[in-house]
């Protein structure tokens, strides 16, 4: 779910008739934008598409009915965050309940008048914008602002299932700040805090593009996930973390490796094949985490997918 508010909310209108698209469509106009589809199978395919915050659906229609597409939109994880509004002739309580039962959050009978069309409308954007706060804030990290593990964990296995059935590589870097006991010793706890939504804002930057996500994995660990990433690519995307990183040049006096901050990051990709698990790929990330911080910390180390514990590999043969 895309958090918007109101005015920002895109509004999708399936129905068969192209009157009651016209009236529908001049009454919420200032509402949001305004998409439409003319059978029930074109909507659910611009659904997927647009991800409206909204759907005003027409219960009976040629081929595909409101209830059928309803049905499909409950199904879909990725439209169930849609609300569904039926728009319907049939006034009667158990079509009302039916139409609920369906799983719409509400019910705009016809023939259609503008004030109730507009108030039921505004209600429900107002609601899908409070509850896509909601989910946002329940997907965050509460210290640093980005994803949480809970998140993390839940889309690292739907990209692991998406790189599988595409045959794409999957990248995961594993980023831990190095000798951090020592710097809370030195600062104190909250500067400790300061100090890791420091290095959080510069993991951020460096996952912009689209798919990339950034997370918390826990205390002082962060986790990052490259969609369609290469061994080479990680390399590159490692050596820019750890530069990035102590160009913060956050005073660390008291670190054996550097006397400012900096981090080790443990970096592998892998295409998913049959067998494969995202277990088995963080498990991976951690060996190579576990290889920089051995082999000196603040560098990265890309280690090549069911590569034997500890051996790190030349990305260019990888
Ligand atoms: N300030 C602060 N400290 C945290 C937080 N979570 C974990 N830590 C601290 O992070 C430190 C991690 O210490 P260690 O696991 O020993 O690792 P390290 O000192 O970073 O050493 P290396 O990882 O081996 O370089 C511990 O002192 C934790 O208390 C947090 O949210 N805030």
């Amino acid at each position: 779910m895309t958090a918007a508010t109101p005015g920002e909310s895109t509004i999708l209108i399936i129905d068969d008739n192209a009157d009651t698209i016209r009236l529908l469509s001049a009454m919420v106009r200032g509402q949001g934008r305004v998409l439409f589809a003319t059978s029930g199978a074109a909507g659910i395919d611009i659904a997927r598409l647009q991800r409206p915050q909204l759907i005003l659906l027409d219960v009976e229609m040629a081929g595909m009915d409101g209830f059928a597409v309803c049905d499909a939109i409950q199904r879909d994880p990725d439209l169930r965050s849609s609300a569904v509004i039926f728009v319907t002739a049939q006034s009667t309580a158990e079509a009302e309940i039916a139409c609920l039962d369906a799983g719409a959050v509400d019910f705009i009978p016809k023939p259609l008048n503008a004030a109730v069309v507009q108030a039921r409308v505004r209600t429900h954007l107002r609601l899908q914008a409070a509850l896509a706060k909601l989910d946002g804030l329940a997907h965050q990290d509460g210290l640093t602002g980005l994803f949480n593990r809970r998140y993390f964990d839940s889309q690292l296995a739907t990209e692991f299932a998406r790189h599988r059935r595409h045959r794409m590589s999957l990248g995961l870097a594993l980023i831990d700040v190095d000798h951090f006991k020592l710097y809370n010793d030195r600062y104190g706890h909250q500067q400790g805090d300061a100090c890791l939504s420091e290095v959080a804002g510069v993991i951020r930057d460096g996952a912009r593009r689209p798919g990339e996500l950034a997370a918390r994995y826990g205390g002082e660990e962060f986790v990052v996930l490259l969609p369609n990433t290469d061994h080479a690519a990680l390399q590159t995307y490692g050596d820019w973390l750890c530069r990035r990183i102590a160009a913060l040049n956050l005073a660390h006096p008291t670190a054996p490796t550097a006397p400012y901050v900096t981090a080790s990051v443990g970096l592998c990709a892998q295409i998913p094949g049959e067998g494969d698990t995202a277990e088995a790929l963080l498990h991976t990330a951690d060996m190579a985490l576990y290889e920089a911080k051995r082999s000196g910390r603040n560098r990265p180390v890309v280690v090549a997918a069911g590569a034997p514990p500890g051996r790190a590999v030349d990305p260019a043969v990888a």
